[in-house]
């Protein structure tokens, strides 16, 4: 059963398409990661899924109900932190979350349940009456994703909920992600931190206004980099390059310092064959290991090969 399905959904402002026919399906209790440049029209994804605006076309399901015919519930169905989120300076940080609760229609006791349920699971419950105009950016980051909490969502949007946190902080936010999806919940969530959405992640949408390609994590890897090695030779690797270069099972290979990054069919059969090439070569190599692309590889081979044309909606 899937959270989020979406078919050739569309979104242009005036001429200009920034989100062209995505179609992709979000499992339900999973964490989607949706990754992209700046502007690659994550945001104004995220605003179409949450019923916050229109699409110029296509259609999605969210939580059960079509967009554009059930909106409303949508809007009820989710929780939604998005990049600015707007809170009270001046009132506390339990006025602010009493606040938003009313308007998800919580009853007084409820709202007060709620609002200290994740004030404490956040751990801002000691701060609760204080000024939210004195928090620290992790304090009011915390503060936003329990206000997008307080109704129970069973799909949560983040937009980039680690942005600008410290390290501590952000794995606060990290750990509290999994426990979302350990009660079963679907997280959509945009991020520009790659080892976080390799972290958090069970399936990967990469996007620049359109869907590049979508997997679980380990699965884009293999798909997009086959296997790999990496050999560490005395000086520097760029020197070797074309000889790495002129073998035929050799599908892409990097210098980085003195260390060579290759991707191969077969490192069984193909090792020997590439560590001869390279003595062949001149090279004193030092060690041969294999080698695991990163998230952060994959990214930006797939945005790369994404770049973009100038496009209009028609
Ligand atoms: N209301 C709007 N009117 C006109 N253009 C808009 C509007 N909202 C977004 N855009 C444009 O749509 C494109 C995609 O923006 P969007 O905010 O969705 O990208 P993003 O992937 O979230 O970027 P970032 O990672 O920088 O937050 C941008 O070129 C932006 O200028």
């Amino acid at each position: 059963m899937n959270a989020i399905e979406t078919c050739d959904l569309t979104r242009a402002f005036g001429e200009r398409v920034v989100v062209e026919r995505l179609t992709l399906a979000a499992p339900r209790g999973a964490v989607f990661g949706f990754l992209g440049p700046n502007g690659a029209g994550k945001t104004t994804t995220v605003r179409m899924l949450a019923a916050l605006i229109a699409p110029t076309s296509g259609s999605a399901v969210v939580a059960g109900y079509r967009l554009g015919e059930d909106d409303q519930m949508i809007r009820r169905h989710v929780g939604l932190l998005t990049e600015s989120p707007g809170l009270y300076d001046r009132l506390s940080a339990r006025q602010n979350l009493i606040f938003f609760a009313r308007l998800y229609d919580l009853d007084t006791p409820r709202a007060g349940m709620q609002t200290e349920r994740y004030l404490r699971m956040l751990g801002l419950w000691e701060r609760c009456d204080d000024p939210v105009g004195s928090f620290s950016k992790g304090m009011r980051q915390k503060l936003a994703i329990a206000r997008a909490l307080l109704h129970e969502p069973q799909i949560i949007f983040l937009d980039e909920p680690t942005a600008g946190l410290d390290p501590e902080a952000a794995r606060t936010v990290r750990e509290f992600i999994k426990e979302l999806r350990a009660e079963g919940r679907t997280i959509f969530l945009t991020t520009h931190n790659l080892p976080e959405a390799d972290e958090l992640c069970d399936l990967i949408a990469v996007f620049r206004i359109r869907l590049l390609r979508i997997g679980a994590p380990a699965a884009l890897r293999a798909e997009l980099f086959g296997a790999g090695v990496r050999i560490r030779i005395a000086g520097a690797a760029e020197s070797f390059m074309d000889a790495v270069r002129a073998l035929p099972f050799v599908h892409a290979a990097a210098a980085d310092g003195d260390a060579l990054n290759v991707s191969l069919d077969n490192p069984d059969e193909h090792n020997p064959i590439l560590v001869r090439a390279l003595i062949d070569a001149g090279a004193a190599i030092r060690y041969v290991e294999p080698r695991e692309p990163t998230l952060e590889d994959v990214y930006l081979q797939l945005v790369r090969e994404g770049e973009p044309q100038e496009q209009t909606y028609a």
